[in-house]
């Protein structure tokens, strides 16, 4: 169990040397090797390492998560799932938030974020894959707010929009969001409040950008090259 009181100052570089601009699907920069500049202090506090995983809905988050935990063993909380166990448990706010998926909408942030804190703090884990999550600027306050700390690296997995709705509608796990009205409102919601965030991570040096096209093992090579070069994450 932890507690974190204080954020993190920034500690990765995003300077690194052999870098290449390419477009994507919104238009952010990709890392594509990070030969040279290996960060040399990956923690700076005592809080645990914490990797958030952003991307439209169905750009891939939860399988290259997947990966990352069986490669890289951390510990793995969607947002998502965590408000759908929400809802089958018939807790208080499971119609709200019932209701707020279908419209494609995003559930208030304190109760996402309460969620994701009853997740951490009974957990012994020290490194966290907290997935689909923020979805907004009032999500990502609302988390340094309650929790008193700010992700160490920010995962994007950029896709392009047709691909994403041809992913969700085949997705075929009984979600019921996924349908063609609640996909483009997702995407509406997407581009309004989540692109921000992930501008916002850009900004500040933490944002990691994934090219979502491929294979699912083509893009955890670009997943795994980001963890190559966080050596603390692995030990
Ligand atoms: N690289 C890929 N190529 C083709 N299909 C993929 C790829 N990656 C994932 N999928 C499939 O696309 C669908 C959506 O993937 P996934 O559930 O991982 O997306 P997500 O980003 O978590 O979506 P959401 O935000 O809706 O939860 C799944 O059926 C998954 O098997
Ligand atoms: N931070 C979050 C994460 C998810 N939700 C809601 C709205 C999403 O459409 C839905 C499904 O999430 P996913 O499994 O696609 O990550 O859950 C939210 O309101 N806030
Ligand atoms: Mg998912």
């Amino acid at each position: 169990m932890w507690r974190r009181a204080a954020s993190l100052s920034p500690f990765i570089s995003s300077s690194g040397s052999l870098i290449r601009n390419h477009q994507t699907a919104y238009n952010f920069k990709i890392w594509e090797s990070f030969t040279t500049e290996i960060p040399t202090q990956v923690k700076g506090g005592k809080g645990p390492f914490i990797c958030f995983v952003l991307g439209g809905p169905g750009s891939g988050k939860g399988t290259q998560c997947a990966k990352i935990v069986k490669n890289y063993g951390l510990t793995h909380l969607s947002a998502g799932e965590l408000l759908r166990r929400e809802i089958a448990s018939n807790s208080e706010y499971g119609t709200t938030i019932l209701n707020t998926i279908k419209e494609g909408k995003i559930v208030p942030s304190e109760v996402t974020v309460s969620l994701i804190q009853k997740e951490m703090e009974s957990s012994d884990s020290k490194k966290f894959l907290i997935d689909g999550f923020p979805r907004s600027e009032e999500n990502r306050a609302a988390f340094e707010r309650i929790m008193g700390a700010e992700p160490d690296i920010v995962l994007f997995f950029d896709c392009p929009e047709e691909e994403m709705v041809n992913r969700v509608l085949n997705r075929n796990e009984g979600r019921v969001d996924d349908n063609i009205d609640t996909v483009r409102k997702r995407l509406q919601v997407f581009k309004a409040l989540n692109l921000p965030v992930i501008n916002y991570y850009a900004r500040r040096g933490k944002l990691y950008t994934i090219n979502a096209v491929g294979t699912v093992d083509e893009i955890f090579e670009q997943v795994r090259a980001v963890f190559a070069a966080l050596k603390l994450v692995t030990e």
